[in-house]
């Protein structure tokens, strides 16, 4: 990979899995050097199959991915970090393993600056943990310091940061910003959690059903809710009163407009429930139900689409 700034794009990419259900449809984006993008959208919108297509992990079709102008199957993807569920479960780290020779197996010593960096951000005990002993978010934390100790030029990362605690998500989030500062290198992140990253994207990627809906920089995407405030509609689009709307960032507020939205679009999921009733979803779950005879039989309390809160 040359030592140029790596921008990140796609050319009307379009995956199709081999049962032939579609992972990403015709998905054209431009993401600049050392942005820091959010991939936002329901489950099932196709984060995990763009970014597993720009990590390599599938076959993208031939010119629709360049990493830094090139295209990185031909070219080389050294630089290019995925960090994502299979690297998760990955089985050496619940062995009966000491921290420090993990960290040293994957270049712990060639990078005795980032190693220790990492160890102190997310707060790692290289001397005493032994991996078959640790809690769930020790193990995630030593494995994220595993997965960044080399540097690389382009992180995607596809949400594995569940099991961190509030304050250590946010050293996290706040080193993966410096390094976009310091140094030429580029994130894309797949996450529902939006705890702690108000501020932090530079672009914002809205996917639904394996497309991109929208994108942009993260100011630019910020004035549809803006709008919405200006408005000062009670509970807004979302279908919340003012003040659960006001307990959410800004962000939060966009992400849960656009799943609002999303989830209508996408209509009711399935008709037929168990013993020939069918469930009213109205795009929203199906928390009402309906019998044969078409009474509306519904939820305890719930009567109208509006109750039903995501
Ligand atoms: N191996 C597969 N074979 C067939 N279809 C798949 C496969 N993996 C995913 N899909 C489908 O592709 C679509 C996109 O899935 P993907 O995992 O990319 O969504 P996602 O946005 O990452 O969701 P989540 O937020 O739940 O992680 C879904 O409809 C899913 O059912």
């Amino acid at each position: 990979m040359p030592p140029s700034a790596p921008t990140v794009e796609t050319f009307n990419l379009t995956y199709t899995f081999p049962d032939h259900s579609t992972g990403v449809n015709d998905i054209s984006l431009s993401l600049p050097a050392r942005s820091r993008t959010l991939l936002i959208g329901a489950n099932g919108a196709g984060k995990t199959t763009l970014l597993r297509l720009l990590a390599g992990k599938r076959l993208a079709p031939h010119g629709s991915i360049r990493v830094s102008g090139v295209d990185p199957f031909t070219d080389g993807l050294e630089g290019v970090t995925y960090l994502g569920l299979e690297w998760v479960l990955n089985a050496i780290v619940r062995t009966d393993i000491g921290v420090a020779e993990l960290l040293r197996s994957v270049g712990g010593d060639v990078y005795p600056d980032r190693r220790d960096e990492l160890v102190s951000v997310l707060d790692i005990d290289v001397d005493n943990w032994r991996m078959h002993a640790v809690s769930d978010g020790e193990r995630r934390r030593v494995q994220l310091a595993m997965g960044l100790i080399r540097p690389w030029t382009v992180l995607l990362l596809d949400e594995i940061t569940v099991d961190l605690d509030v304050w250590s998500r946010a050293q996290f989030l706040g080193w993966l910003r410096r390094e976009t500062e310091i140094r030429e290198c580029t994130i894309v992140y797949a996450t529902h959690i939006l705890d702690n990253l108000a501020g932090w994207p530079t672009h914002l990627v809205h996917m639904h059903l394996g497309a991109v809906k929208g994108w942009g920089p993260t100011q630019e995407m910020m004035k549809e809710i803006d709008k919405e405030e200006e408005d000062n509609k009670d509970g807004g689009d979302l279908g919340l009163v003012k003040g659960e709307q006001r307990g959410n960032s800004k962000l939060g507020q966009l992400v849960l407009r656009w799943l609002r939205h999303d989830l209508r679009e996408r209509g009711p999921r399935s008709k037929r429930g168990p013993e020939g009733r069918s469930y009213i979803t109205g795009g929203l779950g199906g928390y009402g139900l309906e019998s044969k005879d078409g009474k509306h039989s519904g939820a305890p309390g719930l009567k109208e689409e509006r109750d039903y809160l995501i």
